[in-house]
C-alpha cells in the first residue's frame, strides 16, 4: 500500500523469545511490526507484505518454508554477530540479504570475557558463597586466586571482540598471545602488546588463561578438545565466550574432573541452557553464565539500532553497513 511503512517480521514482542518492549516505539517509527504468531494466523494475506525479518536471539527460525512464504522478503537482520544459527546459502538463494550487528556487540562481549576471567581467577562465586554462609568459615587456601598482572592471556580469535579483549588485558598488565587465521598488522599488535602464535598449540602451552572468541564454523567446531586441553597448563583456565560447540564439552568435563586444567568459565554451552543434571553443573571449578555477552541495557538497544540501519539500507537498495555473505 502506498505510504505504508515496510512490514518487519519479529518472533514476538516481550516474553522469553521476543524483542524488548522498550524497542518497540523505535521499531515502529520505521516499520509495521508483525509477530510470527500473527503471521502464522494469517499467512496467505500478509506473507507478501513482509520485507524484512529481525531475529532476536536466533528467532524466528528462517527455514525454507518461511522463505517460500515471504515472496517480497529483502533482508534478514540478526541481533548479534554470530550467524551460525542461519543457513546463509539458503537465505541468499532466495535473493535475500543478511546482516549482523558487529559494532554493537563487541565491547560488551569483551567485557563479559574479562568479567569471567577475573571472576574465575579471584574465585568470586566461591568467596561470595563463603561470605553469605552462616558460619563464614574458610581456610586461607580456599580463597587463594590467580594473580592477573603478569599472567599470560591467550586469545583464540583476534577479530573485533578479541582485539577489545587484548586492549582490556593490556590495562590489567597481562602478557598477551593470540592465534588468528591472519596475523594482525604490526602497529595493531604493538598497540596492545600482543604476540602472534601461528600455531594454536604454542598458545595453549604458554597461556595461564585461554579465551576462545572465534565464530562457530565447520572448522572451529570442537576446536578445543581432549588434545588441546591436555596441552594447556594444569594451572590454566579456559574461558569460552564464542559458542558452546567450539569446545568439546565431554572432554572439558573430564579435564575439569581430573585436574588437567584448573578451571573453566563459560558464557556459552551446548545446549543453552544445559540440562539440569549435566555433569558440568556439578563441578566446583567452573563458572557458567547464561550467554551474557551482549546483555546490557545500552548494548541491546544499539543492536536494534544497527539492525534497523541495515534493514533500511537493504530496503532502499543501498550497501548494508554490516552485510554478511555466505562463505
Ligand atoms: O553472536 C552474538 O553476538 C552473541 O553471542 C548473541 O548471539
Amino acid at each position: 500500500m502506498e505510504g505504508e511503512p515496510p512490514w518487519l517480521l519479529v518472533n514476538d514482542i516481550g516474553g522469553i523469545n521476543g524483542i524488548l518492549h522498550s524497542h518497540v516505539p523505535f521499531l515502529k517509527k520505521h516499520f509495521h511490526l508483525i509477530t510470527m504468531k500473527e503471521f502464522l494466523e494469517n499467512k496467505k494475506n500478509v506473507g507478501q507484505k513482509i520485507q524484512a525479518i529481525y531475529l532476536w536471539w536466533h528467532k524466528p527460525a528462517v527455514d525454507k518454508e518461511l522463505l517460500q512464504s515471504l515472496p517480497n522478503l529483502k533482508v534478514v537482520a540478526n541481533s548479534g554477530v554470530g550467524m551460525d544459527h542461519l543457513d546463509l546459502k539458503l537465505i541468499a538463494s532466495f535473493g535475500v540479504k543478511m546482516a549482523n550487528a558487529p559494532r554493537a556487540v563487541s565491547t560488551s562481549t569483551a567485557d563479559a570475557g574479562m568479567a569471567l576471567m577475573l571472576a574465575s581467577a579471584r574465585r568470586l562465586v566461591e568467596v561470595h558463597n563463603i561470605s553469605i554462609s552462616p558460619s563464614m568459615e574458610y581456610c586461607e587456601a580456599d580463597i587463594l586466586g590467580v594473580k592477573i598482572a603478569g599472567a599470560t592471556l591467550g586469545i583464540i580469535g583476534m577479530g573485533r571482540i578479541g582485539y577489545k579483549i587484548a586492549l582490556r588485558a593490556k590495562a590489567f598488565e597481562m602478557n598477551i598471545l593470540y592465534h588468528n587465521r591472519t596475523q594482525r598488522k604490526v602497529q595493531e599488535e604493538q598497540a596492545v602488546g600482543a604476540t602472534y602464535c601461528k600455531k594454536i598449540d604454542s598458545l595453549l602451552q604458554q597461556a595461564d588463561f585461554v579465551m576462545v572468541v572465534v565464530s562457530l564454523t565447520p572448522q572451529t567446531r570442537k576446536l578445543i578438545g581432549k588434545r588441546e586441553l591436555e596441552l594447556m597448563k594444569p594451572t590454566a583456565t579456559l574461558i569460552n565466550i564464542s559458542r558452546g560447540a567450539v569446545v568439546d564439552q565431554e572432554a572439558l568435563v573430564a579435564a575439569l574432573q581430573t585436574g588437567v586444567i584448573r578451571a573453566a568459565a563459560l558464557d556459552v554451552t551446548y545446549p543453552e541452557p544445559l540440562p539440569r543434571d549435566h555433569p558440568l553443573l556439578k563441578l566446583k571449578n567452573i563458572i557458567i553464565t547464561p550467554h551474557l555477552g551482549i546483555k546490557t541495557d545500552k548494548t541491546n538497544y544499539m543492536i536494534t539500532e544497527e539492525a534497523v540501519e541495515n534493514i533500511l539500507a537493504a530496503l532502499n537498495g543501498l550497501p548494508l553497513p554490516s552485510e554478511v555473505l555466505p562463505s
